[in-house]
């Protein structure tokens, strides 16, 4: 499927051609962020700003969209606008694969209504995806250390979504996919190993194990737990080992995907050891994620290479990433949306996000969000907490939202899926690790600049019944 301009919700063409009737020049301020955390972690990995911009640039309805619109009733003079319709406008965004926090804004569109109403599905439907898939890839990174990790979730994946999930997984700290499509088109390392299926048509685990390593000795891992693991598998696999010697190859490793991996880990270790083959590499799979590879480095379990699905690629256990699109200006004037929700109340203006660095130039653990007029600002409030608030005097600090986009014209260098993992690998590093831990996370501080805080309450009681 071709990412059109139809790739939204009905409501936004409603909403659409209301404006195209009573304000077709409206000019509109849209903030994307996000509530709380994902995993109940202490961080974010924003993922899939290179994809937006692109298919941004781009965007059009197609002719059979226009037909399709037809038919739902809208009407001739908008769907002739509808013909000609390009996203001409201006977006500052946080960078792709930057370390970000809940309630501020990590993009900010600024457009015709119209133009950024229809653009909000796709955005959405593409952040939160990616971003909710990069971060658990980087929980799982966290727990992994310097182990290999090579998504294998493509067949779990929410139908097309693994195409992108493969993508943020080597954002969020993977090394390689068995994603082949995902691999060519983002430039990412495919990487494989073998079925039980394989070895199941054979019957003979020896002789399919022999047939392998003869066509694919390159980069050949023996799977070895389809009748027996340590009995059977592993002595076949260091025949096969001998054999590749032999004719001037090696094997690459063996695969556990079932039992109790920590226990086979250091069995096969010490018997592929034993037989001096200290280079053949442990590849472990089966429902991994950040907790059982966690357990399973606390256990000893001298495993190589961990391959992912499922839980990687469905962001298991949190289902979607729930990141809002709310407009803070129109046409100039600051808007809100109230909630019951205190937390849920949006922040009016167009907007800086400024994040505070120590002397070492490491995050200080607060981001402080100002009106774009006011420049960077040397005091924050605690959103909510009137007893909270913290002087920034002294710090240095980063200006995060940056142009990407001007006049529906990319205008950020475009970066490889690698450049943005490595970047993404610079920001995490500047994150202390008390942000990065799974229990009870520290709080990454947001604040309000004084003015913003002030200019919010005054909405919120003019809004107020
Ligand atoms: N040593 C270990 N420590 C912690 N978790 C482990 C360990 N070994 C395996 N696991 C995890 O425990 C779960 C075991 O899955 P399951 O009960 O399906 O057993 P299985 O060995 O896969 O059986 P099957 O033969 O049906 O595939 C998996 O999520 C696996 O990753
Ligand atoms: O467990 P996940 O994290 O989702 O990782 C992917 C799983 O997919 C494969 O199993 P499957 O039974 O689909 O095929 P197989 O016959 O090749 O093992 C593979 O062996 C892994 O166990
Ligand atoms: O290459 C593998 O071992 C692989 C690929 C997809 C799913 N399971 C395993």
């Amino acid at each position: 499927m071709k990412i059109t301009a139809a790739y939204t919700d009905l409501y936004q063409l409603s909403m659409a051609q209301v404006y195209f009737k009573t304000k077709p020049d409206g000019r509109a301020v849209f903030d994307y962020y996000y509530r709380s955390n994902p995993f109940d972690g202490g961080y974010a990995i924003f993922t899939g700003l290179e994809n937006v911009l692109e298919i941004l640039e781009n965007l059009k309805f197609a002719e059979s969209d226009l037909n399709f619109l037809k038919q739902h009733g809208f009407e001739s003079a908008f769907l002739d606008y509808l013909k000609t319709f390009r996203f001409n406008g201006n977006i500052r965004s946080s960078r792709e694969g930057d370390v970000v926090f809940p309630n501020r804004p990590i993009l900010q569109v600024e457009a015709n209504i119209i133009e950024a109403q229809i653009i909000e599905t796709m955005l959405l439907n593409l952040l939160n995806f990616q971003t909710l898939i990069a971060t658990k890839a980087n929980r799982i990174r966290h727990s992994a250390k310097n182990a290999t990790l090579l998504d294998m979730g493509l067949r779990r994946a929410h139908a097309t979504g693994g195409y992108y999930a493969s993508r943020a997984a080597i954002i969020g700290g993977f090394d390689g996919t068995s994603n082949v499509k995902a691999a060519e088109d983002f430039n990412i390392s495919a990487s494989g190993t073998m079925a039980h299926s394989f070895i199941q048509s054979y019957g003979d685990e020896l002789q399919a194990f022999r047939d392998f390593a003869k066509v694919r000795p390159k980069n050949c891992v023996l799977l070895i737990d389809t009748y027996n693991t340590l009995r059977s598998g592993l002595q076949n696999a260091i025949t096969v080992a001998k054999e590749m010697e032999e004719a001037g190859e090696q094997l690459l490793g063996v695969r556990l995907d079932s039992g109790d991996l920590a226990y086979l880990a250091k069995q096969t270790r010490k018997i592929l050891d034993e037989a001096n083959l200290g280079y053949v590499k442990i590849v472990a799979s089966n429902q991994l994620d950040e907790y059982v590879i966690k357990s399973l480095k606390e256990q000893g379990a001298p495993i190589d290479i961990y391959g992912v699905g499922t839980n990687l690629v469905t962001g298991k256990p949190d289902a979607a990433l729930g990141g809002v699109y709310k407009l803070s200006e129109f046409n100039g004037t600051p808007r809100i949306k109230l909630s019951e929700n205190i937390i849920k109340v949006s922040l009016p203006y167009k907007k800086q996000v400024y994040r505070i660095l120590d002397k070492n130039g490491m995050f200080y653990g607060a981001d402080a969000v100002a009106m774009f007029t006011e420049g960077a600002v040397d005091y924050m409030e605690h959103p909510f907490d009137a007893t909270k608030n913290m002087s920034l005097k002294g710090f240095d600090y980063e200006a995060v939202l940056q142009d990407v986009m001007t006049e529906g014209k990319k205008v950020s260098p475009s970066r490889t899926v690698t450049e943005i993992a490595n970047y993404s690998k610079s920001r995490l590093e500047k994150l202390p690790e008390e942000y990065k831990r799974f229990q009870n996370p520290h709080i990454y501080k947001i604040g309000l600049s004084a003015q913003l805080k002030q200019e919010r309450d005054k909405l919120v009681l003019k809004h107020k019944f």
